[in-house]
């Protein structure tokens, strides 16, 4: 975690500011995208927690696991990584892709409390850092994290007879609190809320 006692306080807090307004902007075009930019101002009430990570280039240039398989517990990630490239999404028939993303790109991630605000529209999707070569790798995620107190429920007008409601509404910091646990690891905690 060298680089992080390289940055500055205030640097910290303006690289927040900027992700946060990217941040609602990809927020703002979810909720466009349904059609209800007119009614909501935000998903839910977050606070962003930002976090630099640092994968050390495995030995003799094996292709070796940098960061496990999981879906994201926080509502979602704006992930900035260096031309180190290593990460690597599962789609839903169990394939998994390695990501390429040109320089100077931001991926967005969807967390699973935002597939269950989605009902299910949004896909939080299986992602892993797969290091090969020499080269170590740092990245940089800025997260939204649901503020304390927060119910994740489906938003209403995402549930209709065509698409009935996929999970039950569950506290998220109980949710959190499961996924971190024991049990929690061992499964996919948000399918423990499923309905369907
Ligand atoms: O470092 C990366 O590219 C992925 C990080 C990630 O998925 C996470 O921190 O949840
Ligand atoms: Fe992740």
């Amino acid at each position: 975690m060298d680089v992080i006692f390289l940055l500055s306080r205030q640097t910290i807090s303006s690289m927040i500011e900027q992700l946060d307004e990217l941040n609602s902007l990809i927020e703002k075009s979810i909720l466009d995208s349904f059609g209800l930019g007119d009614k909501i101002e935000s998903i839910m009430p977050s606070k962003t927690l930002l976090r630099v990570q640092r994968y050390k280039a495995p030995p003799n240039g094996d292709y070796l696991n940098g960061l496990d398989a999981h879906t994201d517990k926080l509502l979602s990630a704006i992930l900035c990584a260096d031309q180190v490239f290593g990460l690597e999404v599962q789609t839903k028939d169990g394939q998994w892709h390695k990501l390429s993303p040109s320089p100077n790109s931001f991926i967005f991630i969807v967390g699973d409390p935002l597939m269950a605000w989605s009902n299910g529209r949004l896909h939080s999707a299986k992602h892993r850092v797969m290091m090969k070569g020499h080269e170590e790798r740092f990245s940089l995620a800025a997260f939204p994290a649901p503020v304390e107190g927060t119910v994740i429920r489906p938003q209403k007008e995402l549930v209709d007879e065509e698409h009935p409601q996929f999970y039950k509404e569950f506290d998220y910091m109980d949710f959190l609190k499961f996924s971190l646990s024991k049990d929690g690891m061992a499964i996919d905690a948000l399918a423990t809320y499923k309905l369907l």
